[in-house]
């Protein structure tokens, strides 16, 4: 034991005195209760098993690094304190840290955290920036920055479980309550849509995919504002006539010269906008430059009941809100990589201040920034300095997607009938050159017909699904429905990422040998889609 009592008296009283005792054999800590103006006490690589003696000093910084401390005791009155080292411990618990109100860093490097739930220790840490749990048992993917945890406020916590010690160091970039990352943005957004729409009466889809889990398939195009996306989108609509159809959003600013509502956006009021929300319509929202953007349910439908994918243009935001819905777009990202030549665009259009110009010109690093960090965010990159280039890589993109060789001088109107089906006489859409793909069949004026029919909830109902006791929609009384035949590798199923499989195809189905066309369609119809 050696105690405190021998500290020199000079040393009690001077103006932010600083001890370091490290390396010793401490096993206690007493005596340092007359060190009035004690600020900075290191006791590191002691054998200090439990925290005492510290009551009411006006310490900033403690370091109790390489003991044996278990818990965390005794630091209520430190309320000064704003840096505290107890790495290299045997603690397992955050308690005892939640009235150190002025904590900025705390390093507890191996100790024995497991539990990531003890963050609500510190939720009431305003000030906390750093939080070091490397080293800890801590399971990483138990790591969720919600705002319920404490560590909603942490800018920067350094993580790593023991079983990553010495490889790894998993550094999470933790949000700002004051100035949220796009993703957290995002999360927000896309619960509040999801609430709004949970509170709806609920509704039953009769889904015309393959499989419940397929979603959609969409095309999204992103990039700073007026990079041409909106532009490319309208032209691959009209090219691609076949295979997509233009979602137009909601916005609440007003329509620029030559805009029709309906074809760019639904231009709507705010208060429009607001209970559009309310009642669970939009799948995503935006607020940007002063104006609020949404993508609505309804417009994805309007294109799925032509059996055709959506294809938008949105800004970055948007794109993160919609990567947290079930939908799985291929993203397609525009760059102007020639800032003049945007500042150029952004200028001749006449319809922004210049504050406006220098944050979407300040985007463009934001867009590459993103892009470079994480991979995979985009499916594609396209610079977009020259749309016609532009434009023609676009379309080769797509084409690859589509697995189409040449889409131009096609005629598809004259897709499939049930009458040409089984004959072979129908122009079916040229399978892909890929290893054999599937293929669906649809029959038009069946209710996949209308992609998301909603059935009324008296005939189906979340309870009686289940238990099939509901009334499921019968298959048209019709003399002869349409069918449509769709590869898989076509773009309603292609363009998102999960393809899945049906039972026909290119060469059964001609032949007229693939499985029961109704067992196919009842099979489909059964699967209906509770939202
Ligand atoms: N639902 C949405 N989510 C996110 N961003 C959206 C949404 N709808 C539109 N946007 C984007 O908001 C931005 C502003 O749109 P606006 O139509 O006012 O600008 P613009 O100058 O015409 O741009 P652009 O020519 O790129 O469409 C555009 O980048 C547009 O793509």
């Amino acid at each position: 034991h050696i105690l405190f009592s021998r500290v020199p008296s000079h040393w009690k009283n001077p103006l932010n005195a600083c001890l370091f005792w490290t390396d010793n054999c401490f096993s206690e800590i007493r005596g340092l209760e007359h060190c009035a103006s004690l600020s900075h006490l290191s006791l590191a690589h002691n054998k200090i098993s439990h925290i005492s003696g510290l009551d009411n000093l006006p310490l900033k910084e403690l370091c109790l690094r390489g003991n044996r401390i278990e818990t965390i005791e005794n630091m209520d009155t430190l309320r000064t304190l704003q840096v505290l080292d107890l790495s290299l411990n045997r603690i397992s618990s955050l308690f005892g840290l939640q009235n150190l109100c002025l904590l900025g860093s705390i390093n507890l490097e191996s100790n024995q955290i497991s539990e990531i739930k003890d963050a609500t220790h510190i939720h009431e840490l305003f000030l906390l920036r750093e939080l070091n749990l490397r080293r800890n048992p801590v399971q990483v993917v138990e790591l969720h920055l919600k705002p319920t945890h404490g560590f909603y406020q942490v800018g920067f916590l350094n993580l790593v479980s023991t079983y990553q010690i010495g490889f790894n160091t998993q550094k999470v970039s933790a949000t700002n309550k004051y100035d949220p990352s796009m993703e957290v943005v995002a999360a927000r957004d896309h619960m509040t849509h999801m609430v709004y729409q949970l509170m709806q009466p609920q509704v039953i889809y009769d889904s015309t995919l393959p499989s419940l889990d397929t979603p959609y398939p969409m095309l999204v195009l992103t990039g700073p504002q007026a990079c041409g996306k909106r532009e490319l989108a309208h032209k691959l609509c009209q090219d691609f006539s076949h295979f997509f159809a233009y979602g137009a959003c909601h916005t609440t600013r007003g329509p620029y010269f030559g805009e029709e509502d309906g074809s760019d956006y639904h231009f709507v009021t705010e208060e429009d906008f607001q209970n559009m929300i309310n009642m669970g319509q939009f799948i995503q929202t935006v607020q940007y430059q002063g104006h609020w953007y949404g993508l609505s349910r309804a417009a994805i439908e309007n294109a799925a009941r032509q059996g055709l994918a959506c294809c938008l243009h949105m800004e970055l935001e948007g794109a993160f809100r919609l990567k947290n819905t079930h939908f799985e777009p291929r993203y397609v990202l525009l760059l102007p990589t020639d800032k003049e030549w945007y500042a150029g665009r952004l200028m001749a259009r006449g319809l922004y201040t210049h504050p406006q110009i220098d944050t979407a010109l300040a985007r463009v690093d934001t867009y590459a920034r993103v892009n470079g960090e994480r991979p995979g965010f985009f499916d594609r990159v396209i610079p977009c300095d020259d749309l016609v280039k532009a434009y023609k890589t676009l379309r080769h993109v797509l084409m690859e997607y589509l697995g189409e060789e040449e889409l131009d001088g096609v005629d598809r109107s004259n897709t499939a009938t049930p009458d040409n089906i089984s004959t072979g006489q129908c122009l079916l859409p040229q399978p892909p050159q890929t290893t054999s793909p599937q293929v669906s069949v649809y029959y038009h004026s069946h209710p996949r017909q209308h992609l998301h029919k909603s059935v009324s909830t008296t005939t189906a109902t979340p309870d009686n699904i289940s238990t099939s006791q509901c009334l499921l929609p019968q298959p048209p009384q019709t003399a002869s429905p349409q069918v449509s035949v769709y590869y898989h590798s076509h773009p309603r199923q292609h363009l998102h990422k999960s393809v899945s499989t049906t039972t026909a195809t290119p060469d059964n189905i001609s032949t007229g040998q693939c499985p029961c066309v109704w067992a196919v369609i009842l099979s489909v119809v059964t699967t209906v889609k509770v939202w």
